[in-house]
């Protein structure tokens, strides 16, 4: 039930504060995904325009805040956040979000706060909650930094709280900055995990426009052409669904798509120039992402894609997602361990490229989902390594002489990138790591400098804070002809 309905007294919240709570406890309590359930509950709501963007930033900031929240909460509130009613914890973070990170007057977040808690959690609850966020907003940002660092057990947890970031997560960020040499980055790379990503669009090529008329096109829908990837557009604030409008390309070549996602795809697609009747595979190709780009690419070149992903429902995903370039994409719907993701036992089932942008962490996603954060545990990573490593042997065996496989994934955890990458060359010796930094150097737009890709190891790792993309890794192996 909405926490709105059934009888109870009329509220004196503003909506936007309800709908938030509600899908505070959408996530909590039925593992919903905030980027699903905001939407359907604003709906419900019929919240306008700055009714919902006030929701919107008040669930994904206290969910993003979530780790930092909790500790001034613990703090003000003198007990640990696990001793507090869900309830009534939920209510103190959208408070707390509002005191320390929006410009809410102090009375009207603790006053809108005492009323929600009132209405949806415990009534007995309200003078607690007036108490503590009271507490909380007599104290700026930059000193509760103070506090938490002087009561924290160590450096690390202290980073950790201070920007909502797991421990665990921090370490491994930093693990894989300092494979790089870049250690010194770690805080900016947090940083940067905490802001919500611009909005970036690929213009898929054989669009019939190049991205000089895009931007001419979508400038006043807030389209910029920038950004590293040679088909990717950036919004400067505003709708994307006018934004793909403004261009007028046909249905599926313009499309909402992160720009390290766009060069990973890329990156299989033009490290060489595309033979006609070359037989391309994307083993893990749900929703369909890459797919798109890599059918576009596929077809200007005479190749084709066979798209296989194990999920029917995400491969459903997968067709609609390349309707546009249908007649170059086969979807198939299999295990990718399992022979018949290669092929039907009739023909020849080895790929002249494959992609497998394999099932992982997504840590490197960290902007894109507020909640994803605190879903994952260290427990989940043995499952998911091994996993990637057995999609990579079973593609390993199904790449043609002189073919050429990109593993990518959306997490930089070191576990997930280079140490399943070099476990299945030690199981495959007859194939070889190619120089994917240069390929992708070498694709990306023209930056000053070049893209910045660091590190002694032959793959790229991009990095929001460094090239404003999710953090994917991209990794490509050759079988010698
Ligand atoms: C990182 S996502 C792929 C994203 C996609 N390439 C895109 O750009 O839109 C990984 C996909 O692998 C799928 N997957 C998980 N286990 C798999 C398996 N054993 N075989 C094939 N696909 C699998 C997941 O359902 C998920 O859709």
């Amino acid at each position: 039930m909405s926490a709105n309905g059934g009888g109870r007294r009329r509220p004196r919240v503003s909506p936007a504060r309800v709908v938030a709570y509600d899908v505070l406890r959408d996530v909590a309590d039925r593992d919903a995904y905030a980027n699903l359930a905001l939407p359907a509950r604003i709906r419900e709501a019929g919240l306008d325009g700055r009714d919902a963007a006030l929701a919107t930033e008040l669930v994904s900031g206290s969910l993003r805040g979530r780790g930092r929240y909790d500790r001034i909460i613990a703090l003000a509130a003198k007990r640990p956040a696990s001793a507090i009613d869900a309830r009534t914890l939920n209510v103190l973070r959208l408070g707390a979000h509002q005191l320390l990170a929006m410009r809410t007057a102090s009375h009207a977040a603790v006053n809108e706060s005492v009323e929600l808690q009132r209405l949806v959690a415990n009534p007995a609850g309200a003078g607690f909650v007036n108490g503590v966020l009271r507490t909380v907003g007599r104290t700026t940002d930059e000193q509760w930094d103070e506090r938490i660092d002087a009561a924290a057990p160590t450096a690390d947890a202290s980073l950790a709280e201070r920007t909502s970031h797991p421990t665990w997560v921090l370490r491994a960020l930093r693990d894989a900055l300092r494979a790089e040499g870049r250690a010194d980055e770690l805080e900016r790379l947090l940083a940067a995990d905490n802001e919500p990503p611009r909005v970036s669009l690929a213009l898929l090529p054989g669009s019939g426009i190049d991205l000089d008329t895009a931007e001419a096109l979508g400038g006043e829908a807030g389209l910029v052409a920038t950004g590293p990837s040679p088909i990717g557009l950036e919004l400067d604030g505003g709708d994307p669904a006018r934004a793909v409008r403004s261009l007028d390309v046909p249905d599926g070549y313009a499309r909402v798509q992160d720009q390290g996602s766009q060069l990973a795809a890329l990156a299989l697609a033009r490290l060489r120039p595309v033979r006609a009747g070359e037989r391309w595979l994307d083993l893990c190709a749900g929703p369909g992402g890459k797919t798109a780009v890599l059918g576009a690419e596929a077809r200007l070149g005479g190749a084709s894609v066979r798209a296989n992903e194990v999920s029917e429902h995400r491969a459903e995903l997968v067709r609609r997602s390349t309707a546009a370039v249908a007649d170059a994409v086969e979807v198939v719907s299999h295990d990718g361990r399992d022979p018949e993701a290669y092929g039907d036992g009739r023909g020849p089932e080895l790929f002249d490229r494959i992609l497998v942008d394999a099932p992982c962490s997504g840590l490197g996603a960290l902007r894109r989902r507020p909640e994803a954060r605190w879903r994952k545990a260290p427990a989940d990573l043995p499952g998911l390594t091994a996993l990637q490593g057995q999609l990579l042997d079973a593609a390993m065996d199904h790449l043609a002489p002189g073919g050429v496989l990109a593993y990518v994934t959306c997490s930089p955890h070191l576990a997930e990138t280079r140490v399943v990458l070099e476990g299945a060359l030690r199981r495959h010796p007859h194939l070889r790591e190619l120089d994917a930094r240069a390929v992708v150097g070498g694709i990306a737009r023209g930056v000053a400098g070049g893209l910045d890709l660091a590190g002694d190891a032959p793959s790229a790792q991009l990095w929001p804070h460094r090239h404003g993309t999710d953090a994917m890794f991209i990794a490509l192996v050759e079988r010698p002809a």
